[in-house]
């Protein structure tokens, strides 16, 4: 009897596609699953600011991560249904200490437990400074605040989390990425926004000024449209930050709700590529603003997705999510959109590449599309399915029953 599998594997041959090389390339791709959807963004440390920084988790369905342990629970299971070997991206306000040190004061020990979990399953740890939910960020301002003292503050604790970042690239032998996303930004219009940008760019100078080994560490800045409280201009703005990498050779973190809703950030990754060395994602589904939902295979991931792997962006680009959804089971959360992420790598793995891009050289619209549209009815459900029953992970309803049962089993941690 032939699989369904079997069957698939002919039907994509016939288009000349190797589904065995698609699935061998998808194990190879870590997803770096962002912590902060555990706890609805909530960190870990004992004292923090009002500011949430603009963003903003809604919802309140039970079984939040209260505490370290809890989320490196959560995180197990969620980890336990995706196929592949996947990085966690942790923020500084997640440290795991009986200490109480300031955000000038944290230390690599201070993340000694989040190292020993991931040593022992190897999971790879990234990394970000915590900018907001701290007194000293109360004005949505941190490394372009007008007062010097403030600054040095915000510089102090950026240094320090790239020296852990650092020290966890040096454990771990693999390159942590520490992304720089700071809030900064006005509620109404400015008159001097050069002054706020001069200010953000000499911060970062600063703070980026101590060397570590690029083996260990990859420094990111994230750009932002706007945010809740700074609607009327964001200092770190795409123009600011795309210039910033180029000028430092760093790499530039795109957040797909950080634009403008109809712009479409799968288009910016060729040509941002051409300036910049690597490339950080935030991968994300704004909702008319960016409003964080859980990640869909929809359209908007199948083209980002599509143009890694076509650009040949894979190399060079780091896929981080960035979602949080407190109305729904967190972990599942998770699960649905790590894996919405490999589903959209997967079809773009399986796509003729090199068909499509002669039908286009050759001006051939009519080809390029007549192609588009009848591969879009090639058996990609069952090539997934056979990618998750190799690594033992379930589908369908089975998946279904997973999440559900963990949810209920930590529903009543209030
Ligand atoms: C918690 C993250 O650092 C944050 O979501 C940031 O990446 C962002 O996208 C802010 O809007
Ligand atoms: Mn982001």
């Amino acid at each position: 009897m032939t699989t369904a599998y079997e069957q698939a594997r002919a039907a994509f041959a016939e288009w000349g596609v190797d589904t065995e090389s698609a699935m061998a390339t998808l194990a190879r791709i870590p997803i770096s699953v962002h912590c902060w959807q555990g706890d609805d963004v909530g960190g870990f440390e004992r004292k923090s600011g009002a500011s949430g920084g603009g963003i903003q988790a809604t919802g309140n369905h039970p079984g939040r991560a209260r505490t370290p342990d809890e989320l490196r629970a959560d995180l197990d299971f969620a980890y336990g249904l995706i196929p592949g070997r996947h990085r966690l991206n942790l923020h500084a306000f997640y440290m795991d200490t009986d200490e109480t040190p300031d955000r000038d004061q944290i230390e690599l020990r201070h993340f000694t437990p989040w190292l020993d979990w991931a040593r022992d399953r190897g999971i790879g740890l990234d990394f970000n400074p915590t900018f907001f939910a701290h007194a000293k960020a109360d004005d949505n301002l941190t490394l372009s605040h007008p007062d010097a003292g403030i600054r040095d503050f915000w510089i102090e604790h950026g240094q320090r989390c790239r020296e852990i970042a650092a020290g966890f690239g040096k454990a771990q032998g693999s390159q942590c990425v520490i992304n720089h996303w700071v809030p900064d930004g006005s509620k109404d219009i400015p008159v001097d926004r050069m002054a706020a940008r001069e200010r953000l760019w000499a911060s970062l100078d600063r703070m980026l000024t101590p060397q570590h080994d690029r083996a260990h560490m990859l420094d990111a800045v994230e750009s932002k449209l706007f945010g809740i409280g700074v609607e009327a201009m964001t200092v770190g703005s795409h123009e600011f930050y795309l210039g910033y990498a180029i000028h430092r050779r760093i790499a530039l973190c795109l957040d797909m709700g950080h634009f403008h809703p109809t712009e479409s950030v799968a288009d910016k990754l060729s040509a941002v590529a051409l300036s910049v060395p690597d490339l950080l994602l935030h991968v994300s589904r704004p909702m008319r603003w960016d409003s964080d939902h859980v990640i869909l295979l929809n359209d908007d991931i199948l083209a980002m997705a599509q143009e890694l792997v076509f650009a040949g962006l894979l190399p060079r680009t780091r896929i981080g999510l960035d979602f949080f959804d407190a109305t729904i089971s967190r972990t599942a959360a998770w699960v649905i959109g790590v894996r919405n992420m490999q589903k959209a790598l997967l079809r773009a793995l399986l796509l003729p590449q090199d068909r499509l891009k002669a039908a286009e050289a050759a001006l051939d619209f009519t080809q390029r599309l007549a192609l588009t549209e009848e591969l879009k009815d090639l058996p990609f459900a069952a090539i997934w399915a056979e990618h998750c029953a190799r690594a033992d992970r379930p589908t369908g309803a089975t998946l279904v029953a997973d999440l559900a049962r963990y949810q209920a089993s930590v529903a009543g941690r209030g």
